[in-house]
């Protein structure tokens, strides 16, 4: 028998690329293997076009999930049919016309595990540790938090993938982000995402595949540790991986399409392997100390223009933030809790699973959204709703005047018809904050879902951890 061939030690980015690459294109890209494609209305009716142009079938149906998310309304309709805007009602039918013709698995408007793609797939047990994910979103990074390599992908490349389930990917450079201690009082995952873009920038990560570990990320909870590996991707990182522990393995036993029986043990002996080697190279590494990271708000339109809730509309260091100023309105100096805001808005694949709005129900029982402020809650996924109410946690956002939706992306980006008017302000529990993204004009502050709860009900954004939350 020959020895094994001597290794260097390799990262968990580095393991799965390995694990998934079909063929070496060059010393840069990777053939690689997609396990598992996701797509939505807005980004499949190119690619879908372009396979039936050339007469291309999908090469393994079964490899692949559709769900409607990002132009669905969240009001009730009774059919597709009924949707009023236009566009949004041809990207449905088409979606569905298409998965239909190909024999792909749909998860349409009135199914009842319908949702934002990256809420719908882990909580049906389709993320597992060492999958390759693709998926035409820039949020496909959500799925590292289950230790499986999650990337966006743009249209051709979703073409690529239905015909052949490969893709050329170039690989990417390695950066370890170590969180040691514990996060304060009040604090969240959201914060040190936050913390983490704030510190690199908005293009900081770019070029790398980033693995958060230390004592604060496997601390986290997998709603945490998805909010984390969400967002990564406005520090520009194409990758966000988090080695999967007993957490994973627990959250994933019993649902739906996670393995069973024999499959699931053999599964877990591999899902044990997938960790980052004790004297792998990381080609950059960053340290963020959990015990200093403050509930942030951002300020600008940017998501690394944020600050801690404690401090003040910072001075302009260079046109780009006098710009961001301009657009948001605000003026240097002025403490960022007395930002009086027009909107609240709790949502989106960063931060509308159950935990989430179970932290900002905290802060809302017993109180009431501010006289001059509208405020709707939007639940990731109709499980997610079904979830809330059985607990009660709907009647407790309706009495404190919040709105109670129908789940989708919704005000996160705007594409149906939950639109901020020019010049309003919104705190929003979104992940990007740039010029128009909740509407033309309007002005939104990204924070966690009790920091937009706390925004809500005192009419200005605020500092949640003041809230007395045993009794209001
Ligand atoms: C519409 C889609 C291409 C886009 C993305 O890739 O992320 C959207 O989901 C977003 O959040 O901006
Ligand atoms: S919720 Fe927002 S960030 Fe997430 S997929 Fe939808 S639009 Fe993109």
């Amino acid at each position: 028998m020959n020895s094994a061939p001597q290794t260097r030690p390799l990262t968990l980015y580095e393991k799965l690329v390995a694990q998934n690459t079909v063929r070496r294109i060059d010393d840069e890209t990777m053939l690689l293997y997609v396990d598992f494609h996701i797509m939505n209305e807005y980004t499949s009716p190119q690619a879908f076009a372009g396979l039936q142009a050339v007469g291309r079938e999908v090469w393994r149906p079964e490899a692949h999930l559709a769900v409607v998310d990002h132009v669905n309304p969240t009001r009730p309709v009774a059919r597709v049919e009924d949707i009023e805007d236009d566009g949004g009602r041809l990207q449905i039918q088409t979606l569905s016309a298409n998965c239909e013709r190909h024999g792909i698995e749909l998860f349409d408007l009135f199914d009842p595990r319908q949702g934002i793609e990256h809420i719908v797939v882990p909580e049906n047990g389709m993320a597992w540790p060492g999958m390759v994910i693709a998926c035409g979103d820039s949020h496909t990074t959500t799925y590292g938090a289950f230790g499986a390599l999650g990337f966006g992908i743009g249209t051709s490349e979703i073409e690529h993938v239905l015909a052949t389930q490969t893709l050329a990917y170039a690989v990417l450079k390695t950066m370890r982000v170590t969180v040691p201690g514990a996060l304060g009082p009040g604090c969240t995952a959201k914060d040190i995402v936050m913390a983490f873009i704030a510190e690199v920038g908005a293009a900081g990560a770019s070029g790398y595949a980033v693995e958060f570990a230390g004592e604060a990320i496997t601390a986290l909870d997998m709603a945490g540790r998805m909010t984390i590996c969400n967002m990564a991707v406005e520090a520009g990182a194409r990758a966000a991986l988090i080695a999967p522990d007993e957490r994973v393995f627990a959250y994933l036993q019993g649902r739906d399409r996670a393995p069973t029986d024999d499959a699931w043990n053999n599964a877990l002996g591999y899902w044990r392997t997938l960790r980052s080697d004790d004297d792998a190279a990381f080609a950059r590494e960053v340290t963020l100390d959990a015990t200093t990271i403050a509930p942030l708000v951002t300020w600008g339109t940017s998501p690394d223009q944020a600050l801690p809730i404690s401090g003040s509309v910072p001075t302009p260091q260079s046109p780009v933030d006098e710009r961001a100023l301009a657009y948001m309105g605000l003026n240097p100096g002025t403490p960022l809790t007395d930002i009086a805001i027009d909107r609240a808005f709790i949502g989106s694949c960063t931060n509308a699973r159950i935990e989430d709005l179970r932290r900002a129900a905290i802060i809302v029982k017993g109180r009431t959204v501010a006289p001059h402020v509208t405020a709707i809650v939007v639940p990731g996924s109709k499980q997610v709703r079904a979830a809330a109410e059985a607990e009660g946690l709907d009647s407790l956002f309706l009495e404190a005047g919040f709105e109670w939706r129908g789940s989708g992306c919704s005000m996160c980006l705007a594409m149906n018809d939950d639109v901020a008017a020019n010049g309003e302000r919104c705190a929003s529990s979104t992940n990007r904050n740039f010029e128009g993204r909740q509407g033309k004009g309007a002005r939104t502050h990204l924070m966690s879902p009790e920091m937009v709860a706390a925004a809500a009900v005192t009419g200005h954004l605020t500092d949640a951890r003041k809230f007395d939350r045993s009794a209001p």
